[in-house]
C-alpha cells in the first residue's frame, strides 16, 4: 500500500532525528561508531554482535527498521553489550555502563514523549503483515 509507504516513510523521517539526537551528545561518543578493533583488540572476542549509533543510522536508511521498537532494540543491544565488555568496578567501566545506561533510558524516553502510540501501532501492524 502507498498509505504504508508513507508510514514507513515518516518512522525513518523520526528515527533519523532520534538517532543524530543521540549521535549528537559527547557523553555517548564511545558508542557512536563501531568499536575499532587496532584500539581494542579483544573486543569482537567477547562481543560477538555488535552496535552503535552510525550503524544504526544506516539501518534505517536501509528500511531495517519498521518500526519504533526494531530500533529499539538495537538501542538495548548496544546497552547490553556496553555492560557484557565494562564488567569490573573500576571507575572507567562503571562509567561506560552508567553512559550505556543513559543513552538506552534516553532513547525510549524520547520515542515515548515525541511518538504517537497508534504511529507505533500502526507501525507493527505493517511489520507483522509482512
Ligand atoms: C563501546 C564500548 O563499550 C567500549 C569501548 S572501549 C570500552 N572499554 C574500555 O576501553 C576499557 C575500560 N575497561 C575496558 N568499552
Amino acid at each position: 500500500y502507498l498509505e504504508e509507504e508513507n508510514t514507513l516513510r515518516e518512522l525513518r523521517i523520526f528515527l533519523r532525528q532520534i538517532c543524530a539526537k543521540l549521535a549528537r551528545n559527547k557523553q555517548f561518543y564511545m558508542f557512536s561508531k563501531p568499536v575499532d578493533v587496532n584500539e581494542v583488540p579483544d573486543y569482537l572476542q567477547i562481543i560477538k554482535e555488535p552496535m552503535d549509533l552510525e550503524t544504526m543510522m544506516t539501518k534505517i536508511d536501509l528500511h531495517k527498521y519498521t518500526c519504533a521498537q526494531d530500533f529499539l532494540n538495537d538501542v538495548d543491544l548496544l546497552c547490553k553489550n556496553a555492560l557484557e565488555y565494562n564488567p569490573d568496578r573500576q571507575p572507567a567501566d562503571k562509567l561506560i555502563r552508567h553512559r550505556a545506561c543513559y543513552l538506552r533510558d534516553t532513547a525510549y524516553a524520547l520515542i515515548k514523549a515525541e511518538m504517537d502510540s497508534d504511529f507505533e501501532v500502526n507501525c507493527r501492524t505493517i511489520r507483522e503483515s509482512r
